[in-house]
């Protein structure tokens, strides 16, 4: 499987590289984000070995690395000439990263580092591309010097011979094993035991070593995270495609498959007639536009920040940070569990290997545990929030994506009800700054009772969680309001095309509304009537959408061969592709299987001769 996948990467990667040259030469940004595309995950169905490549070292040469280093390492990497990855998480810690125990020493004598893994906990585990597929990596160790800790750095290694591919003397590397999915990627173990490099090893763009052991820190300690920020906005773009896909099939055969009559005595409809089933469905498709919207946002600002990071203009990185960890966070839990409800929304044929939902699914449920468990992030944006809180008591501005906790921290009651989208929203938001506040206030009474920060932030996890995870909710649906209702593009579109984009803000703001409805009944009086309301909308919104559901799926594009689904190809013939592909089972190869006359037939003889025998 890996080689059939290193295979199928290489060429990809061949037909993208074609693909820049064409269309953006000279640059550098398409490439690394068609790499990632949903082609690619198609191309390569048990996952990209060159990913964490493309994605990470690459970007780390570039970013983390001087232009020195960039001429030395980073153009080979960027022609493929070397081939790396992003060696960071160990067998012992992923999350804690100043628990890291992999440890760089400078040698002031021959100006070099002497890297070790000292511990079996400390081997780097996980790496794509590790396994096997790299020569290079982006090794990521605390640094020592005069065996005084500096904090985190990263070295270009090489692990493996360029002619021959043999893992270099002192390098100890290898695969982590068979996972759920994915296992096309190799993900690998390296352990180094005082394996040398030169001093200008060491990326040193935002922080140096002097030759004669001097260290100059880097002004902002925090851009050391940066290559995780970018992945995590890719997590974002590509777990909403996954999610795209997974609707677009399970949209397409809920249109084929007919069961139930709803009225005695009528035909058995398509079962996307019955409600239930458009509720499991539609608003999958609407959460996969939203995402998809609220994905491409967060990559133009990344690429704005990414520019000024580059000029060495730190300002806007506390924003980009706690924004891409909540859509990180929102895109791949949500991406994950609706992938798993369209996939019963198929019934028995959703389980089917043919149906390709079992493999969607594995693409993307890691991605709630790489580049930051998702758990985690809740808690650090639940931090930022805090100090957020904090600004806003004290009367100061916040960053534009938290604008609205100012307003609505002036509001003493919430305004009339209403219903509107514009009181839906507001609704959402208010619950959110309702919870930051009941958040802080936990924590700062646990801080005054002689609890320290660290253990007040622990002791106060679940408020975070939630003040986060409806900070996520607002962020997502506001940007999702901008653009259907404020959007400068709003009258180019046909009136029907917004009916059909207004229907989905409907859809997606009475979905969240339900959903977090314990979380606003805390801050916000409804009524009985005022819900029951809502609850028919919601029917009817989904009666709306209902004749729009093909297009919308089809609007998204796939081609038949990335959703390689049997109940989702375009044609719709789920049924004859379902018997295609089951004829194709090695065990329908032989009318006779080999284990009949080996142990079924023996077995059940053996059965008879005893039952006769009893019979005696
Ligand atoms: C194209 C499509 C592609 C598809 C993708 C799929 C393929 C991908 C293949 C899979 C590839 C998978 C590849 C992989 O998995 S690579 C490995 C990924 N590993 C991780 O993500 C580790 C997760 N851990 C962390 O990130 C940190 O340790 C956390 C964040 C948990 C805490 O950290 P720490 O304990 O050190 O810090 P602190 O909490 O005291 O915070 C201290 C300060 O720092 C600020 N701060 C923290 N972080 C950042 C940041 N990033 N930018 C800017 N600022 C940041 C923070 O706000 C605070 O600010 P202030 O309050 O002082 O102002
Ligand atoms: C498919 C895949 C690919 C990967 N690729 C790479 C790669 O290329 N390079 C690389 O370096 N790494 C890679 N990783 C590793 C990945 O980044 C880590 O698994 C991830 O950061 C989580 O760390 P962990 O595994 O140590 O989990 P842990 O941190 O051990 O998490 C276990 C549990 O502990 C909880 N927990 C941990 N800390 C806290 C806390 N402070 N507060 C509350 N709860 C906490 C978590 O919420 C979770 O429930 C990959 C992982 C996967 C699954």
């Amino acid at each position: 499987m890996a080689s059939m996948s290193v295979k199928h990467a290489i060429a990809a990667a061949k037909k993208l590289r074609s693909l820049q040259e064409r269309f953006n030469p000279g640059g550098s940004d398409i490439y690394p984000a068609l790499m990632g595309d949903e082609a690619i995950t198609a191309l390569i169905p048990s996952g990209n070995p060159l990913s964490v490549h493309i994605l990470m070292f690459t970007r780390a040469l570039r970013e983390q690395g001087t232009d020195e280093q960039y001429e030395k390492f980073g153009r080979r990497a960027d022609n493929n000439e070397i081939i790396g990855t992003f060696a960071q998480t160990e067998l012992g810690h992923g999350t804690y990263l100043r628990g890291l125990e992999a440890r760089a020493d400078y040698d002031r004598g021959t100006e070099e580092f002497v890297l070790n893994t000292p511990k079996l906990s400390s081997y780097k585990w996980w790496p794509g591309g590790l396994g096997q597929t790299c020569n290079y990596c982006i090794f990521v160790a605390q640094l020592y010097i005069d065996n005084e800790a500096k904090g985190m750095a990263m070295f270009v290694v090489q692990i493996r011979d360029e002619e021959t591919h043999m893992p270099l003397p002192g390098v100890h590397v290898g695969e982590i094993g068979k996972k759920m999915g994915l296992n096309g990627v190799n993900n690998g173990f390296l352990g180094l035991k005082d394996y040398r490099v030169p001093r200008l090893n060491m990326l040193m763009r935002h922080q140096q070593v002097l030759p004669d052991g001097r260290f100059v820190k880097s002004p902002v300690s925090q851009v050391s995270y940066f290559p995780m920020v970018f992945v995590r906005c890719m997590v974002a773009r590509q777990n909403s495609n996954y999610l795209a896909q997974a609707a677009t099939i399970a949209t397409r055969y809920s249109v084929i498959r007919r069961q139930s009559p709803i009225e005695e005595g009528q035909p058995e409809p398509k079962i996307l007639e019955h409600l239930t089933q458009q509720m499991k469905v539609i608003p999958e498709i609407v959460t996969a536009v939203v995402y998809r919207l609220a994905a491409a946002n967060l990559q133009n600002m990344y690429n704005e920040t990414a520019e000024a990071v580059y000029r060495k203009d730190f300002s806007r990185l506390p924003e980009l940070h706690a924004l891409a960890c909540i859509l990180k966070v929102a895109t791949s839990y949500d991406s994950t569990y609706g992938i798993e409800r369209l996939r019963q929304a198929c019934g028995g044929h959703g389980y089917l290997t043919a149906g390709n939902l079992g493999n969607i699914f594995a693409m993307a449920a890691p991605a709630c545990t790489y580049e930051g468990e998702n758990s985690v992030l809740y808690l650090q944006v639940g931090k930022i929030l805090m100090k957020n809180w904090s600004q806003v008591l004290a009367g100061r501005e916040l960053m534009p994506s938290m604008a609205y906790i100012s307003e609505c921290s002036k509001m003493t009651s919430f305004p009339q009800w209403t219903g509107s989208w514009e009181c839906l929203l507001k609704a959402i938001q208010y619950a959110c700054v309702g919870s930051i506040r009941l958040a802080f206030q936990s924590y700062n009474a646990r801080v005054q009772s002689a609890q320290s920060q660290t253990a007040a932030v622990n002791y106060s996890g679940l408020e975070l969680t939630k003040a986060a995870e409806l900070h996520g909710r607002s962020y997502v649906a506001g940007n999702f309001y901008q653009q259907i209702v404020n959007s400068p593009n709003k009258h180019q579109r046909s009136p029907q095309f917004q009916k059909v984009l207004e229907n989905m803000l409907e859809l997606h703001l009475i979905q969240i509304f339900f959903r977090h409805l314990g979380d606003i009944l805390r801050f916000i009086r409804i009524t009985e009537d005022e819900i029951s309301a809502l609850q028919r909308r919601l029917e009817e919104v989904l009666k709306e959408l209902r004749p729009d559901a093909v297009a919308i799926t089809d609007a998204f594009d796939f081609n038949d061969k990335i959703l390689s689904s049997a109940l989702g190809c375009y044609d719709g013939n789920v049924y004859e592709r379902l018997f295609e592909a089951a004829l194709k089972h090695p065990l329908n190869r032989k009318s006779v299987p080999d284990f009949f006359e080996a142990h079924l037939k023996p077995f059940m003889k053996e059965n008879a001769d005893n039952a006769k025998k009893s019979k005696l």
